[in-house]
């Protein structure tokens, strides 16, 4: 039986997933194990919601192929998918919209669940006057909390990225789960910053012993050069790519003198 103390999660993970690699996935499996192993989360759905064209970064391919890559990728998972939402919009969305965004279609979602629930509540009152059994409680809304590897961690302090009162809101009102990865030092970084230790209690890091260093920068190098990729990205993803020759040298120089949108946004002061 489950402990009525137990908090459903729902996780998030923005990124560019240009492509999206095994270890993207792997983030999500890591996170779950993780949050229910402290016995107070049931992990019930991951989303991926790849960054819109409007973030500007260099080598971002159109978000229409990073979603359906995406969509490939989840074929297999029964509890993590795509959402297209953020990469269908015309301009870059900052994450604490994003995530601000994905809250409203939860609560919404509960909503309708009460709704039908008011009405079942009023035929199972008639049906246990009637001598029926009782079908249990319902237990709210799910936590939301943003999913990201310990290099988005540390990007927190790059001038002019993030603005201090969105990651105050993501750290302080939804939550982050911080998978390590090679390079960056997420035990230094939250432990050097007042905000970040101030809601350490919101924040999970998680330890990959498996140290894994894919990244999508040398999935994208590898295809430049002519060199195999399988093994490192699901195998449907590989064939899409493959068939629509995706990544090349002409894909990579793109918004190559471009500002990353972002940096653009907060650098002359506006939000
Ligand atoms: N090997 C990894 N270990 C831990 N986190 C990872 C790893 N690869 C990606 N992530 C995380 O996945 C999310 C999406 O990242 P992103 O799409 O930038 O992938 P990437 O491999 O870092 O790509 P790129 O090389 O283009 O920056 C980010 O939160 C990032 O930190
Ligand atoms: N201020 C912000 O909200 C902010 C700044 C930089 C990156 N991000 C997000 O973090 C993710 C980073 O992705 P990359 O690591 O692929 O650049 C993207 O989803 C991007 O939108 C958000
Ligand atoms: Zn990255």
């Amino acid at each position: 039986m489950e402990n009525s103390e137990v908090t459903k999660v729902v996780l998030l993970a923005c990124g560019s997933f240009n492509p999206i690699t095994n270890m993207h996935l792997r983030m999500f499996e890591l996170a779950r194990d993780h949050l229910e192993d402290t016995g107070n989360y049931r992990v019930i759905k991951g989303i991926i919601s790849p960054v819109g064209d409007g973030y500007k970064k260099k080598g971002l391919i159109e978000a229409s192929h990073r979603i359906e890559m995406v969509k490939l990728a989840t074929e297999t998972s029964d509890w993590v998918t795509v959402d297209p939402w953020e990469g269908q919009q015309a301009d870059w969305v900052e994450t604490a919209k994003v995530i601000r965004h994905h809250y409203q279609e939860l609560l919404a979602a509960e909503r309708s669940k009460d709704e039908v629930d008011t009405v079942r509540i009023g035929k199972k009152r008639r049906h246990e006057d009637r001598g029926g059994c009782s079908n249990g409680g319902r237990t709210g809304v799910p936590q939301l909390k943003l999913l990201c590897g310990a290099d988005v961690l540390e990007s927190f302090s790059v001038p002019n990225l993030w603005k201090p009162e969105d990651i105050t809101e993501i750290v302080g009102h939804f939550g982050l789960v911080c998978i390590t990865r090679a390079g960056s030092d997420a035990w230094k970084f939250l432990h050097q910053s007042d905000t970040l230790w101030r809601h350490r209690k919101n924040i999970h890091l998680v330890k990959e012993w498996v140290t894994n260093e894919i990244s999508a920068t040398h999935v994208r190098r590898a295809l430049r050069r002519g060199q195999s990729v399988r093994y490192l990205l699901p195998d449907p993803v590989v064939q899409y790519i493959q068939e629509l020759s995706l990544y090349t040298a002409d894909s990579e120089e793109k918004n190559a003198d471009i500002i990353l949108a972002p940096l653009q946004k907060y650098s002359h002061g506006g939000n």
